[in-house]
């Protein structure tokens, strides 16, 4: 048994870390926004509304009060990305280790995580939490390993990760806060582009080149950014980018399967409570890259599909139709 530590966000993944965390007896302090999921936690043990799957450790405590974590030294941020602003704006100044767990661009700002965490909070220490993890699989205690990317280097690592890792949840040390966020922002993109490709019924083949062009375009596009190369080769990167361009388990997907069978993205998203980052992030990714000169055809497919500029087959035709290249051109 570790440290108290507090999770922000009581989503699929908010419950899921606060479980993996819970798993050896530890005290977690879960801020829920929602306060009949706080009731449900605090009584039954559940979380109907976001993770139906899993049973709760009792040693989860949740709470609508953002102040009642402020003292703690270490709380992970899991609130989906176009809300990360306004929840941090609301969290008591203090100087404290925050991990960001969230995978996405602000759209109204293209800002990073790490820079939204930074502004709205500048005496926290940041690090950034991300892997291929489907909440559920967490959750059940399955093998899983994620990069744990520390903006204060080694001392802050040497802090962290024995507060977060478990048997079955394997954090890899880097310093790079950039590249760990990138890979999680621009996979969600990727993985719709992948789900569409399934919906349309293009076959394995159209995927796997999807996988790997699509990666080009994560690389081209971190690198231009100051992310390393062997950061978004590693799981936070490549490694997410397999995990969620393989699996209906993935909203984003899922949503990629609707658009591809014919759906607008209004209808594909309608009802829904989970949320699909993608969504949100292509535009505005494609907004940065086309600003910075930056080639990301798969991810202004995704755009224009979103937008409802064109139907899917005609948006594949035309990212079939480019002139061809070398590989590895513009890649370096
Ligand atoms: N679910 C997963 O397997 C994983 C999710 N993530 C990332 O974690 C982040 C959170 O996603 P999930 O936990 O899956 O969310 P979710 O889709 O399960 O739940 C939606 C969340 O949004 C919150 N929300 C809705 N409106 C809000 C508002 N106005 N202000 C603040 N919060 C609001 C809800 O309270 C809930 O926590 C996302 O960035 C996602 O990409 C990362 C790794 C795995
Ligand atoms: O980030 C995830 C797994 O690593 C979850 O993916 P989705 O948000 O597409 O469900």
């Amino acid at each position: 048994m570790r440290g108290k530590v507090g999770v922000i966000g009581a989503g699929a993944w908010g419950t899921a870390l606060a479980q993996s965390l819970a798993s050896d007896g530890s005290e977690v302090l879960l801020w829920a926004r929602e306060s009949e999921l706080v009731a449900e936690i605090n009584s039954k043990h559940g979380n109907s509304l976001f993770l139906p799957s899993a049973r709760l450790a009792e040693t989860i405590r949740a709470t609508g009060d953002l102040g009642e974590l402020a003292a703690l030294p270490v709380l992970l941020l899991v609130v989906p990305a176009q809300f990360l602003a306004s929840v941090i704006s609301e969290l008591p100044r203090g100087e404290r280790d925050v991990v960001l767990c969230s995978k996405g661009i602000e759209a109204a700002t293209g800002r990073l995580m790490f820079d939204v965490a930074a502004d709205a909070a500048p005496d926290a220490r940041l690090a950034v939490l991300s892997g291929p993890t489907f909440a559920h699989e967490v959750a059940a205690g399955l093998p899983t390993a994620v990069t744990l990317a520390c903006s204060g280097g080694e001392a802050q690592w040497d802090r962290l990760s024995p507060l977060i890792a478990r048997s079955g949840f394997r954090p890899y040390y880097s310093d790079d806060v950039i590249g760990a966020e990138i890979g999680g922002a621009v996979k969600n993109v990727l993985a719709i582009a992948c789900g569409v490709v399934e919906g349309l019924g293009l076959g394995q083949n159209a995927r796997a080149a999807l996988i790997a062009r699509g990666f080009a375009e994560m690389l081209r596009f971190g690198l231009a950014r100051g992310a390393r190369a062997e950061t978004l080769s590693g799981l936070c990167g490549l490694g997410d980018l397999v995990l969620t361009c393989s699996s209906t388990s993935s909203r984003n997907f899922s949503l990629g399967l609707a658009l591809g069978k014919g759906l607008s993205a209004a209808e594909a998203l309608a009802g829904k409570n989970s949320v699909a980052e993608g969504a949100a992030t292509a535009p505005v990714l494609a907004q940065i890259a086309t600003h910075e000169g930056v080639d990301m055809p798969i991810v202004q497919s995704v755009c224009r599909l979103l937008k409802g500029e064109a139907p899917a087959g005609v948006v594949v035709e035309d990212l079939l139709a480019r002139p061809l290249r070398a590989e590895q051109e513009a890649d370096t």
